[in-house]
């Protein structure tokens, strides 16, 4: 008799057939015997089983170390993997139940390799986001989330001069770059829903049709015209983004001392750079040589992203293939962000449809006064108020982005988190009466009376600004591409709340939307991620004006 297991190739068949199944009879003498000579002598057998005894020390040691910080999320006869297992699909009651079992205080939620520290008190929050980069780490978080070196390159991580480009070219410039992306709005707009729908009610689905319209808006500024209106570049930029979420996830459910081995066999980053580098290697080679007959100015000289990552990159980062994915990485951090809040806009404007002309009749009097142009957007005060409480409400997580912490820290209240743990705050406080009376109602006036007596939105409590019971942007040191000296805030979030209330604007002005049949769809709840349902679909034609 032979038994052939697939799906453990390396063990020797014989180990079943003659040495076990052979020996009805065996003693555990023999069984020991048998053990020894089939499995022992096997180096393959042998060295899968050291793997294995280290995991489980790892995880033994991992999760018995001695803690006081209360842990949630799981039944403690389970085991802290229960936690671990139901954090992938559940976190967001995870949160809540820590939350309100321990407000004001930490606790912790286990991950498959690590703890994460929940933070709710909010001085501690507060300190939590101005401790500096050595003692608790956006980047390092980061890089281990998002496994960089096999998803986006460990230049990424070891290089980051793409952020102080972005904090000052684009808050030193964010005029013209709102111009542009307003000039280019409304082309994607008529070319990616207009040209299909007409004045016939149409269905589409949200996530695609507005991820592409965003994506299109923001590459005006990042590669500029006409490469940002190249359908296969806007879908590389969109698969850039998938496949990167889809392999660091499963990088990261290996022990770290295996991820180099799974991160080698799964990675996409060359074939990604390839398509990149085909739609953007002859536009950085002709920029090249530009650069190199004229210096550092020439009249046709552009102004977007790309131009100055150039300006700004060494030599080894001024290959063509490390420039087009360090624009595609951009491309994540600026139109997945950016289109998933927009959709959860919508979705929220479909079930409460009695918004649409109070947004309608508010941008038709802004545009009218000073175009379809920056001043506008700063006039919008209830459309300002209804996106943050369309983000108050659906947060693109349950979590913000967590930060490693480098050192032990020990916060105000006497916490102290470990080194090598992550930590982040919980946006839970989104929801907290304290802070919003009838916190899970959605009502987009409530952050109205945050405007100025002249209409014009208040900067320092708009929808961009940040506090610790309003984390959408992140708080403290790097909201959104952080606070610099040559600014007075961030240029990421304006940037976004600019295209946000001028895709709404644009759209309640020249289209008529609502709900389809199948309503909305459950949001998609992914660890600490909650995204808009992608097959989120609304009703549009063109608006027919008297
Ligand atoms: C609605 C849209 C957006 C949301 C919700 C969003 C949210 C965030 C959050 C939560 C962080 C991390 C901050 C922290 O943990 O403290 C962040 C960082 C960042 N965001 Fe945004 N963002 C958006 C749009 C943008 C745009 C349009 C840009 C670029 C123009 C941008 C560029 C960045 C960059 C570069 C960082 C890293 C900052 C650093 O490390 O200094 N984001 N964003």
């Amino acid at each position: 008799m032979s038994i052939t297991l697939n799906r453990f190739p390396v063990l020797p068949t014989t180990l079943y057939a003659e040495d076990m199944l052979a020996r009805p009879s065996a003693s555990v003498a023999g069984f020991i015997s048998g053990f020894r000579h089939s499995v022992l002598d096997s180096p393959t057998v042998v060295a899968c089983i050291m793997v294995n005894l280290m995991m489980l020390y790892y995880m033994f040691v991992f999760f018995m170390k001695k803690n006081p910080t209360p842990a949630v999320g799981y039944p403690v006869w389970l085991g802290p993997w229960a936690g671990a297992i139901r954090f992938f699909y559940d976190s967001k009651r995870i949160i809540n139940e820590g939350y309100r079992k321990y407000k004001g205080r930490t606790f912790r939620v286990p991950l498959w390799n690590e703890w994460t520290y929940i933070v709710t008190d909010q001085k501690c929050i507060d300190e939590m986001y101005h401790l500096p980069d050595d003692v608790l780490s956006l980047r390092h978080a980061a890089g281990e989330e998002l496994q960089l070196p096999y998803t986006m390159g460990q230049q990424i991580e070891d290089n980051p001069y793409h952020l102080p480009v972005l904090r000052g070219r684009l808050t030193r410039h964010i005029e013209y770059l709102v111009r542009e992306c307003l000039d280019e709005l409304p082309l994607a707009i008529e070319d990616d829903i207009g040209k299909h729908c007409g004045d016939q009610w149409t269905e589409m689905n949200a996530f695609d049709v507005l991820t592409g319209v965003i994506a299109r808006t923001f590459n005006r500024i990042l590669v500029g015209a006409p490469t940002c209106r190249s359908a296969h570049y806007t879908e590389t930029c969109k698969s850039f983004a998938m496949k990167t979420s889809i392999v660091g996830f499963i990088i990261n459910l290996f022990p770290s001392f295996l991820q180099p081995i799974v991160g080698r066999m799964i990675t996409q980053l060359p074939s990604q750079m390839q398509r990149s580098l085909h739609i953007l290697g002859p536009i950085i080679a002709e920029r090249q040589a530009a650069m190199a007959e004229y210096g550092t100015n020439w009249s046709e000289k552009p102004v977007d992203l790309l131009m100055w990552l150039m300006e700004s990159a060494d030599p080894v980062e001024s290959q063509p293939e490390r420039l087009a994915i360090r624009i595609l990485v951009i491309n994540i951090a600026t139109i997945h962000t950016t289109a998933a809040s927009f959709v959860h806009a919508i979705n929220n404007l479909l079930e409460h449809m009695e918004f649409v002309e109070p947004l309608r009749e508010e941008a038709e009097a802004a545009i009218s006064k000073h175009g379809f142009a920056k001043n506008a957007m700063n006039a919008m005060p209830f459309s300002d108020s209804f996106f943050k409480e369309s983000s108050r409400l659906n947060a693109l997580g349950t979590t913000s982005f967590p930060r490693k912490a480098m050192k032990d820290i020990t916060f105000s209240d006497g916490t102290t988190v470990p080194a090598g743990s992550y930590i982040s705050s919980p946006f839970c406080v989104h929801y907290d009466g304290e802070f919003y009376s009838d916190p899970m109602k959605f009502e987009p006036t409530r952050h109205m009376q945050e405007t100025l007596s002249n209409g014009v939105a208040n900067n320092s409590s708009g929808m961009f600004r940040t506090n610790p019971h309003y984390l959408v942007f992140g708080h403290g040191k790097y909201p959104c591409v952080r606070i610099c000296h040559c600014g007075p805030s961030g240029p990421g979030r304006f940037l976004a709340t600019y295209i946000l209330k001028a895709t709404m604007a644009y759209l309640l002005l020249n289209y008529d939307i609502k709900p389809t049949a199948q309503g909305r769809p459950a949001d998609i709840l992914f660890q600490y991620n909650n995204g808009p349902n992608m097959r989120s679909t609304f009703m549009i034609r063109r608006r027919k004006l008297a």
